[in-house]
């Protein structure tokens, strides 16, 4: 019989922990909102406990998603479990998620305690987690590596203490695809009481096998996947959801599975997620590369012509990549755009509508015309300079081969208008020492720079991605122009400003922030 797998999104929490994908609250957001679109079952929204900042993304993200589960993580720990509650309590569907180490050396190395010890604390802080919530999962970690009898007394006792869920998480992405079919098929035969909870998996990818063996779980009575987009997540990262939604949906007469994914907005979704971490997909990912439709060589282009199930086994509308092009330019008037930004999926305010058409018109004023990419690049690099502290006022530099750079450097911050001018190694150098000269930024240090244009075209939007390194933390910044100059100052003056955001969610600073000369 045909039954439902739940689809349990992590990336804005296992997803944001791999190194360089942090994100800010407005990100978090819009990426809860996305999901939420896409129709996940559960947004894990974050570890409550690990700093204010997530605290306050968590409880954010429970108050506005309505057609998820929002979830929080939380160690076996009282402190942990009331910071996950009171992160969730209002969301329209809480859980908290709590998790604990079942292999003999995590058990010996992280948690520093005996089986039996465990098995008590398990039993302890799920019934502790099932008092505040109505939906608590519980996760063996390590599972892969653990004793299978003494996973089925851990299961045992997490279900017995009112555990809704069980997760059975290939923490280090160890397992194959035999043998974790043979687990789910093993703890569905001993585990008591199995029935009353959901089986859950949560495979990371560090053997490049991740999305197999979350499907071999799933053929083996799984009745949940964990996963993050693109995959991202801690080391090599998790299940991809695109790739694990799609071998579902078309391998359906294999897996005879259905779920409540909208594969519609899977490209959006992906490309979310590179924009806000920086990184663009490889032309052969799965599901969402560049090239995972293109047909390069004459076979498969006369196949593809003749009849495209020749070569295409999924269709590029089922993942929502936009048919058309290009048809927006200068001439184009409010009704067209508006039409074809809720095509790309995006529900917009009045006062949003109005700004990026203001910022679509004085694009199409530089450039012939407008493609899908440029809007879509337009919102989100708008969606990263939102809550921005510092803004690009206006920029003169000099550069020539025959001298250094200058730029003289105007920012608008909270009403004020600060300048300085600074030399540098070229304009963009020049540029950021002008920055950092206005801007008492805690130490940094530009770890990576990347430009790429947005479409085709001499005119084409270029995109400037910069990474910063603050302490332990990687921040990204994007910026956006057709003046490659301009793009740069703005992805650095979005990571500057988010490492100020940062800093000022550690520690109380008063208001200015500035360098007063
Ligand atoms: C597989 C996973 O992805 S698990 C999630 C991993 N994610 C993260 O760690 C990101 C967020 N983490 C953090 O911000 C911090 O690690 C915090 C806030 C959770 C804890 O910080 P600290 O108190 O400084 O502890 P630290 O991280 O150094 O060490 C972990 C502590 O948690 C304990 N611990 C680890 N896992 C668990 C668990 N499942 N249940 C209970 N305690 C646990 C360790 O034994 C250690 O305890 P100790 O301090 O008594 O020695
Ligand atoms: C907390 C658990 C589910 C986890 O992230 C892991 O084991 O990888």
């Amino acid at each position: 019989m045909e039954h439902t797998i739940r689809f349990f999104d992590t990336t804005l929490r296992d997803g944001e922990q791999s190194p360089g994908c942090s994100m800010d609250l407005s990100e978090k957001l819009e990426v809860a909102r996305q999901l939420e679109r896409l129709k996940v079952d559960v947004i894990e929204a974050g570890f409550a406990i690990s700093s204010p900042g997530d605290f306050e993304s968590v409880s954010r993200i429970a108050r506005e998603i309505k057609d998820c589960t929002v979830a929080s993580l939380a160690r076996t720990n009282e402190k942990d479990i009331d910071a996950a509650y009171d992160a969730v309590k209002h969301a329209a569907s809480p859980l908290i998620h709590t998790f604990i180490s079942t292999s003999p050396v995590h058990m010996q190395y992280v948690m520093k305690m005996t089986p039996e010890q465990v098995l008590e604390k398990t039993a302890a802080m799920v019934k502790y987690a099932a008092k505040k919530c109505p939906a608590v999962e519980f996760s063996a970690q390590d599972a892969t590596r653990s004793d299978w009898d003494f996973l089925v007394k851990v299961f045992n006792a997490a279900i017995s203490n009112g555990a809704t869920v069980i997760n059975v998480p290939d923490t280090v992405g160890y397992t194959t695809q035999e043998e974790m079919a043979q687990l789910i098929r093993y703890l569905r035969a001993h585990v008591n009481d199995i029935d009353k909870a959901a089986i859950s998996v949560h495979c990371h990818n560090d053997l490049g096998m991740a999305v197999a063996n979350s499907l071999a779980a799933v053929g083996a009575g799984a009745t949940q996947v964990e996963c993050t987009i693109n995959g991202i997540g801690e080391r090599a990262g998790n299940a991809a959801l695109e790739e694990l939604a799609m071998a579902l949906r078309t391998r359906k007469d294999y897996f005879k599975v259905s779920s409540r994914i909208d594969t519609t907005q899977i490209y959006r979704a992906s490309k979310l997620i590179y924009s806000i971490i920086g990184v663009q997909a490889p032309l052969n990912k799965a599901v969402v590369g560049a090239s995972a439709f293109a047909h390069e060589s004459g076979i498969h282009q006369h196949g593809v012509l003749s009849e495209r199930t020749t070569y295409e086994i999924m269709s590029p509308e089922s993942i929502g990549l936009p048919k058309n092009k290009l048809v927006l330019g200068k001439h184009s008037g409010r009704h067209a755009f508006v039409d074809r930004i809720t095509s790309l999926g995006y529900t917009l305010t009045e006062a949003e509508i109005n700004k990026y058409f203001e910022e679509f018109k004085k694009l199409a004023d530089k450039k012939k015309t407008v493609s899908d990419d440029d809007i879509e690049a337009l919102i989100t690099s708008e969606l990263a300079a939102r809550e921005s502290f510092y803004k690009l006022s206006r920029f003169d530099v000099f550069t020539s081969n025959a001298s250094r750079g200058t730029c003289v450097m105007s920012l608008e911050a909270g009403g004020e208008i600060l300048e300085d001018v600074a030399l540098g190694d070229g304009p963009i150098d020049a540029a950021y020492n002008a920055i950092d000269k206005l801007v008492d930024v805690p130490a940094h240090t530009l770890e990576d720079y990347a430009i790429r244009s947005v479409s085709d075209g001499k005119d084409a939007l270029g995109e400037v991605i910069v990474k910063l390194r603050t302490g332990n933390a990687v921040v990204t910044g994007r910026g956006l122009s057709t003046n490659i100059i301009e793009s740069s100052i703005l992805a650095y003056l979005n990571g500057v400003n988010k490492v100020l955001e940062r800093r000022d969610k550690t520690c109380e600073t008063g208001d200015v922030r500035h360098n007063t000369p």
